[in-house]
């Protein structure tokens, strides 16, 4: 046993979540972080692509289409497929709060089936933040942004520094990353946290 709490509700201590004054507008696509991700990358083949854009307060929109690569049984998405389509959706509230932080906990819950062709569309917002602790918050519903959900999560992120990635990832990857202005632009737009 770890002693940690595994509760994804904020604790009665928690503070609202607040957005940054240099947060992108609400209805402005919020754009990859890493070409290379599997969540939003461009340069993924089977990635999922998945295009967010800023909404009110400390929330995300988010659309994914399920493609033949995504499949877990016939025709249908992979649940650990729609977890990243979560994971992911959570983790653009980053570009909000701006403050770097990396997925501690994640629990979903697979309410419906997601057949192939689908596009579904997500939305996530923070419910509270304790420290360096994010709660937040995620549905994704089929047949449009009013559907019915089929998969839901609450997620735990813990705030990071950029040493995280740094000290951690693969030389070959960091060091491309390094050497990449795009990349250093969107990691320093998180460096002006207070
Ligand atoms: C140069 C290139 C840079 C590239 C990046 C640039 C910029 C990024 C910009 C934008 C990002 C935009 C979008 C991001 C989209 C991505 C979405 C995907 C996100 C992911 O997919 S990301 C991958 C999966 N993720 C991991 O790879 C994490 C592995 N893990 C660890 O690296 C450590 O585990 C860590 C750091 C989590 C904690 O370690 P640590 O030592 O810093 O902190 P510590 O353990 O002390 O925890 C502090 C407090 O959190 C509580 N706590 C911690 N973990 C918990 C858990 N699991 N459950 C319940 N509570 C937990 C403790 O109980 C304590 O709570 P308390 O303070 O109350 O005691």
């Amino acid at each position: 046993m770890s002693g940690r709490t595994t509760a994804l509700t904020p604790p009665e201590d928690a503070v609202p979540p607040v957005r940054h004054p240099d947060a992108p507008a609400p209805g402005e696509p919020l754009g990859s972080h890493y070409d290379q991700c599997f969540g939003c990358g461009e340069e993924q083949p089977h990635g999922l692509r998945l295009a967010a854009t800023a909404g009110e307060g400390v929330s995300v929109t988010a659309t994914f289409t399920v493609r033949p690569a995504h499949q877990g049984a016939p025709g249908l998405a992979h649940g650990g497929v729609l977890a990243t389509a979560l994971d992911e959706t959570l983790g653009a509230l980053q570009w909000l709060l701006r403050v770097i932080a990396v997925t501690g906990r994640l629990e979903t819950d697979f309410v419906r089936p997601v057949p192939v062709g689908t596009e579904l569309h997500l939305e996530a917002r923070v419910t509270g933040v304790h420290g360096r602790k994010i709660y937040s918050t995620a549905t994704g519903r089929i047949g449009g942004p009013d559907g019915p959900v089929a998969v839901r999560a609450d997620a735990l992120f813990i705030e990071v520094a950029i040493d995280h990635f740094i000290d951690n990832g693969r030389p070959e990857e960091i060091n491309a990353a390094l050497a990449d202005p795009d990349q250093v632009r969107v990691a320093r737009a998180f460096e002006v946290n207070p």
